[in-house]
């Protein structure tokens, strides 16, 4: 594998600063909210806009890859899988943040899966690169604002439930905001009602329809051994979990945890968007004090790596089945 767990050159001091400033000072209008979103209805409009004139069709199911999924180096991924793809790195997009982590590839790429029109984030943004939690969310309403309804997250998640193993994929039934907990969310700050309510609700998130139908595409593709459904939670990362909180987080009834996607579908839920998201276990969560092994990112990778035929099989099945029902 090309360049596995070596640091990408792009970090953050190649953030063009000039860009982010334009976003702030639309926003400021004599008050700032330091732990506020400052993205406007108008600026998020306005990427979107950057978008739409470059590409000749409007998708309305967004992807984003999680670890390992989206690796420009993965030939096979469901990034690279798609058609007729017309690519944006992040830094060519003006006020996008730009991706630091191996594994994520930094760029939109629009396209056809299973000739349907798509638009994927090969390359999330995540809390612990230093990003706040609405900046790590604000490609979603720009999916939003292009005119995406449907949202596809995918992330690479530790097993937690004990019936897991490495390699299979864990339908998000249900997440755990931990963050929230601490008084971090995406929402944070002014509303802005454009998008949608002041409090949005969340115990329906995650689209029961698209996870009973996901299922039976599982088990009709031959994946069925490999799918469950169960609970996500989000820490801000970047450390691994202790085995201490691991055990805490399996008896708070979390099945999987990760980095990531919890922000995102709070977001895309704020704007009305219908959600599917699934994990891909790409290790165990280590829970007993003996074992000798530690988590790693290289493992993330390579797990995404040798699963990437299966998971781009079934992600364009789910997108064929949503294009059916839109
Ligand atoms: O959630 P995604 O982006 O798939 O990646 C997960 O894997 C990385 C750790 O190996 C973290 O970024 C975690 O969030
Ligand atoms: N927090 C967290 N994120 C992950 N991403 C992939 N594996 C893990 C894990 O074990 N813990």
């Amino acid at each position: 594998m090309n360049g596995t767990c070596e640091l990408k050159t792009k970090v953050l001091n190649r953030t063009n600063e000039s860009k982010v400033n334009n976003v702030e000072q639309e926003t400021q209008n004599g008050q700032y909210y330091a732990n506020s979103n400052v993205y406007s209805y108008e600026s998020v409009v306005k990427i979107a806009q950057f978008l739409l004139d470059r590409v000749p069709f409007t998708p309305k199911i967004g992807i984003i890859c999680g670890s390992g999924m989206g690796a420009y180096w993965n030939k096979g991924s469901l990034a690279e899988a798609l058609q007729n793809p017309i690519k944006f790195p992040y830094e060519d997009i003006p006020n996008f943040p730009i991706s630091t982590v191996e594994g994520h590839a930094g760029q939109l790429v629009f396209g056809y899966l299973s000739d349907v029109p798509v638009m994927c984030m090969q390359g999330r943004f995540h809390y612990y690169e230093g990003y706040p939690l609405w900046k790590c969310a604000m490609p979603v309403r720009v999916m939003k604002m292009i005119g995406v309804t449907h949202l596809i997250a995918t992330n690479a998640a530790g097993g937690l439930n004990k019936t897991y193993k490495v390699g299979d994929i864990m339908i998000v039934k249900d997440h755990i905001n931990m963050m929230g907990f601490a008084g971090n969310n995406p929402l944070q700050g002014p509303n802005e009602e454009r998008f949608g309510p002041r409090f949005p609700p969340m115990n329906s998130a995650y689209n029961k329809q698209l996870i009973r139908k996901a299922k039976e595409i599982a088990t009709a593709e031959g994946l069925g051994d490999l799918v469950h459904d169960g609970v996500y939670t989000c820490l801000g990362g970047p450390s691994f979990e202790t085995v201490a909180e691991l055990k805490m987080l399996g008896m708070l009834g979390c099945d999987a945890v990760g980095m990531s996607t919890v922000h995102e579908v709070i977001t895309a839920r704020h704007c009305n968007m219908t959600v599917f998201a699934f994990s891909l276990i790409t290790n165990m969560c280590i829970t007993d004090y003996d074992c000798k092994e530690e988590a790693n990112h290289c493992e993330v990778l390579d797990v995404g790596k040798l699963r990437e035929g299966d998971l781009k099989h079934f992600v364009s099945k789910v997108v064929e089945y949503m294009a059916q029902t839109m």
